[in-house]
């Protein structure tokens, strides 16, 4: 079981390409931001290729293939067409996400126990090309051992409910989901990230969780990034999860 205090910080650049989509202009781009992202400290990349393209497009993606320094995270619905761009792209890390068009954002984790053999033979195939691939789960302990069951090496736990609660109670009950989350994947021998809702305010407590190998944040950097520049944001937040780990 790892108990390690490193903490990795993968940069979601989706919402850079959604100014971008809500004008149909060519700026701010994307691939520019994820470059400005691995100059302040990020470790990896995160992109998700939504089935509406309602922020990233295939574009983005075959261009950060070329350019990238550190690691693209993919983040992809379990569609035939997603699994066959996958496989055309081969990005070091692939994770499922649960998609719906209607959503305003990814609003839970994805169902692998109720659809083990479906997201086994997904993973399967996509780890046949050299990707890592992760599960985006909620934290509940069904999910975890089904994500070990269908063979992924990694989770990411959906912090989202946490990002959401508002009273301390409730913060405190979320968190604590979190951190037994983690304590299963670990137990599990999984490598387990989170991610999802994760800002300024609220990230200490979930970088301070012994064992987590990456969060993925995104919203929360491009909206900081109007104010001091986005690899100012990145700079920040990187500090400020590499701090909270290390208490
Ligand atoms: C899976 C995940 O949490 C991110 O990809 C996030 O979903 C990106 O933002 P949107 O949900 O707004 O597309
Ligand atoms: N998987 C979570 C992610 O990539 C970033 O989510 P958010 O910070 O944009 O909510």
């Amino acid at each position: 079981m790892t108990t390690s205090n490193r903490i990795l910080l993968g940069v979601n650049i989706d919402h850079v390409a959604t100014l971008r989509q809500a004008r149909g202009t060519r700026y701010p781009d994307p691939v520019k931001a994820a470059l400005d992202a691995e100059e302040a400290g990020a470790d990896g990349i995160t992109v998700h290729l939504r089935e509406d393209r309602r922020h990233i497009q295939e574009r983005d993606v075959l261009l950060l293939k070329d350019v990238l320094q550190t690691r693209m995270n993919f983040e992809m619905g379990v569609t035939e067409e997603m699994m066959a761009f996958a496989e055309r792209i081969r990005p070091a890390h692939i994770c499922l996400v649960p998609e719906t068009r209607q959503e305003l954002t990814t609003e839970g984790g994805l169902d692998v126990a109720g659809q083990e053999a479906r997201i086994k033979a997904a993973v399967e195939r996509l780890s046949k090309i050299g990707s890592e691939v992760s599960l985006f789960i909620d934290a509940d302990e069904r999910q975890i051992e089904a994500s070990k069951r269908v063979g992924a090496p990694a989770i990411e736990l959906h912090t989202g409910r946490y990002a959401d609660a508002t009273t301390p109670t409730e913060v405190a009950d979320e968190l604590q989901r979190i951190i037994d989350g983690v304590n299963c994947g670990l137990g599990e021998g999984l490598i387990v990230n989170a991610g999802h809702g994760l800002h300024y305010h609220n990230v200490e407590a979930v970088a301070a969780i012994k064992g987590i190998n990456e969060l993925n944040i995104g919203h929360a950097l491009v909206a900081h990034a109007l104010f001091v520049g986005f690899k100012g944001a990145v700079a920040e937040m990187k500090a400020l999860i590499l701090a909270a780990a290390k208490a």
